[in-house]
Formats: C-alpha cells, sequence, structure tokens
C-alpha cells in the first residue's frame, strides 16, 4: 500500500471523530478540551521529537515523529486547514531555493 494514502485516509478520520464522544476517541477527548490544548500537545511532541533525534534514539525518533505529525493533523483539522492546503504551500516552494524563498514569505 502507498504510504501517501494514511495522511488522507488518517485526516478523514480525524473529521469523522472530532464531535464524537471523548470517552470512546481521543481525537474527540482532545478537541473537547479546545484549541490551546491540542496546540499544546503540537509543542510537546515537536520537544519530544527533539530530544529523540538528539539522544540519538532511531526507533524514538520514528514514534514521536508519527505522534507531531499525528497531533499538528488534529490541530489543523480543528482549525479547518485542509491538509491540501499545506501541502499546495509546499508545492508552490518546491524547486525554489530556500535562501531566497526565506526572504521572499508573506508571512
Ligand atoms: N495516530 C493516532 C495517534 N497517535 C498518538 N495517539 C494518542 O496520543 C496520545 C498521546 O499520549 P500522551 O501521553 O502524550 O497524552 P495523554 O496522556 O493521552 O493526554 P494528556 O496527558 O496530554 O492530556 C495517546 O493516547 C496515543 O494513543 C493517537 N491517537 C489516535 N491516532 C489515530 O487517530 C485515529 C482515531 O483515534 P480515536 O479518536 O481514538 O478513535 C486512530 O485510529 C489512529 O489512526
Amino acid at each position: 500500500m502507498e504510504h501517501g494514502d494514511i495522511l488522507a485516509r488518517l485526516e478523514a478520520t480525524i473529521a469523522e471523530r472530532r464531535m464524537g464522544d471523548p470517552s470512546a476517541s481521543y481525537v474527540a477527548k482532545l478537541n473537547a478540551k479546545g484549541i490551546a490544548k491540542i496546540a499544546q500537545k503540537v509543542g510537546e511532541e515537536g520537544t519530544e521529537t527533539v530530544i529523540a533525534a538528539l539522544a540519538g534514539d532511531r526507533k524514538e525518533l520514528v514514534g514521536e515523529a508519527a505522534d507531531l505529525i499525528f497531533h499538528l493533523m488534529v490541530l489543523l483539522s480543528a482549525k479547518d486547514v485542509p491538509l491540501a492546503e499545506v501541502l499546495a504551500e509546499l508545492e508552490r516552494r518546491e524547486g525554489t531555493s530556500g535562501i531566497v524563498e526565506k526572504a521572499s514569505r508573506s508571512n
């Protein structure tokens, strides 16, 4: 199976569970706690990813990176930002120099 499909499936699952029962779904539980809690989780998972990278534990890094991507997708969903919009932004940057691109970025 193509790995790229998992992001689309995960986005659909997150959208489906968002308003669900917090006692039966982690995605619903996080959304019930509000945007600040979701954003906090993204920050925590980012920090844990950095720690795993610096500790040199490859398996730990893969797990933390998966946690980070998952929580970032929960955050994007909660803010009604489709993943396609982020991917389109990456496509827009594709082929441009990161050095030049940084200077011309609007945000
Ligand atoms: N990919 C994930 C995924 N990655 C990590 N996690 C959960 O993220 C949580 C992170 O653990 P933490 O200890 O950091 O957080 P916590 O202790 O639960 O919460 P706090 O203490 O921060 O309040 C764990 O409960 C993990 O199970 C995930 N939960 C769900 N998914 C996907 O989301 C789908 C829907 O899940 P439900 O909403 O639970 O149905 C699943 O089928 C999966 O595909």
